[in-house]
């Protein structure tokens, strides 16, 4: 008898599974080159050596210098280094400007700020899920310190308007911060062309292992650390190196910077195949979020009279996300979704399909399949 075939992963903005260059490259650095990159020995310096290579990956992928980039343990503490040290960095300046959309780990310490004393200002987005400039504009001040905006959403995929933004903000002196965690490894992503000063990358999402991300950081940014200790990473994020999964990381940077344009544009015909496929079976089905500006990996859906959680659990050949969550018993929307404007009882019905480099087309025509026939046994008759 043969094992039951796995179900169709489309989750990809959750986690990736490892590129196999990545796992390749990372098995010496878990086995023999086990050395601590501080040690002067040359057990140390395979490894000081080795988080250089990587370092100088990372940096190539988005055209930055190797010195601004600063390894840490994932997009969380990326996230809490850019906003809690540049708060910590300038004291004096108590206003920060963030979106409704964002991640706890941005929504967190913002949150921790204005506890603090800080101003915050939550910036609402438009129906296609994407900030206003001109909002964004509006919301600076003389003493705002950072801006802080995601630049593609996690749940939506909608990219938001960070070169805009930055360059308003950056000719008042305001530094500016975007998470891109989702970004990096699916589109191009540039430092300079997005104009940023700080810049969250997280290995999981393309290709490298969990619990390794960085930080990149231009030249002359003021930031204070978070932790305290040692004087890794030349003081700004103490800690011994996870150089096996530093390696990783470099090595999916590497992977990315050569494939990334050929892969968008894969990703991108088989999110419209699916599209295509689940639009013209399922009638009232709506996109959430702009249909353009988007990553290419990322289609999230409202099936009519149904809600995702209900969908997914009657598609058990379909590995794919709702955003809503469940308090007490009690299922309720995603607050990027009704954030939107998308009333919370609609919202429900929101399923995030996410592709990735695995996925082919094979397996989208037997997810929309799948999704297809979830939905006729679900929705009542018509
Ligand atoms: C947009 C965004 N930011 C930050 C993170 C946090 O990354 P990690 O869970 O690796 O800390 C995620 C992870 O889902 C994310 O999607």
């Amino acid at each position: 008898m043969s094992a039951p075939r796995d179900p169709v992963y489309l989750d990809h903005n959750a986690t990736t599974p490892l590129l196999p260059e990545v796992v390749d490259a990372m098995l010496p650095y878990l086995r023999e080159h086990f050395g601590n990159p501080s040690s002067a020995h040359v057990y140390g310096r395979r490894a000081r050596e080795a988080v250089d290579r990587a370092r100088a990956q990372v940096a190539a992928l988005l055209g930055a210098s190797a010195e601004e980039i600063f390894f840490v343990a994932h997009g969380t503490e990326a996230n809490n280094l850019a906003i809690r040290g540049v708060a910590a960095a300038l004291p004096e300046k108590r206003h920060v400007v963030t979106s409704v959309i964002e991640h706890p780990a941005t929504t967190e310490p913002c949150l921790e700020l204005e506890k603090h004393g800080t101003r915050v200002t939550w910036l609402p987005v438009d129906g296609d899920g994407r900030v206003r400039v001109s909002e964004a504009v509006e919301a600076l001040r003389s003493d705002t310190a950072l801006v802080t905006l995601m630049h593609a959403n996690n749940e939506t995929g909608v990219l938001q308007p960070i070169a805009e933004v930055a360059r308003e903000a950056r000719s008042r002196g305001v530094l500016v911060h975007t998470d891109a965690a989702q970004s990096v490894g699916k589109l191009p992503v540039s430092v300079n062309g997005l104009g940023v000063d700080l810049l969250t990358v997280v290995g999981h999402k393309f290709g490298a292992p969990k619990g390794v991300g960085a930080l990149y950081v231009r030249r002359g940014t003021p930031l204070r650390p978070v932790l305290l200790g040692a004087g890794h990473e030349r003081g700004l994020r103490p800690g011994t190196e996870n150089v096996a999964s530093i390696v990783g990381l470099g090595v999916a940077s590497e992977v990315a910077l050569r494939t990334v344009e050929g892969e968008a544009a894969r990703m991108c015909r088989l999110r419209g195949e699916l599209w295509t496929r689940l639009r013209a079976r399922v009638p009232g089905l709506v996109l959430n979020g702009h249909l353009e500006e988007r990553l290419p990996n990322t289609l999230n859906v409202r099936f009519p009279g149904v809600s995702g959680s209900a969908l997914l659990a009657a598609a058990p050949e379909v590995a794919a996300s709702t955003g809503s969550a469940c308090h007490a018993g009690e299922e309720s929307a995603s607050s990027i979704i009704t954030a939107m404007g998308v009333a919370p009882g609609e919202a429900l019905g929101s399923v995030r399909l996410s592709l990735g480099r695995t996925t082919t087309l094979g397996d989208v025509m037997a997810a929309a399949e799948a999704l297809i026939g979830a939905w006729r046994r679900l929705s009542p008759p018509r």
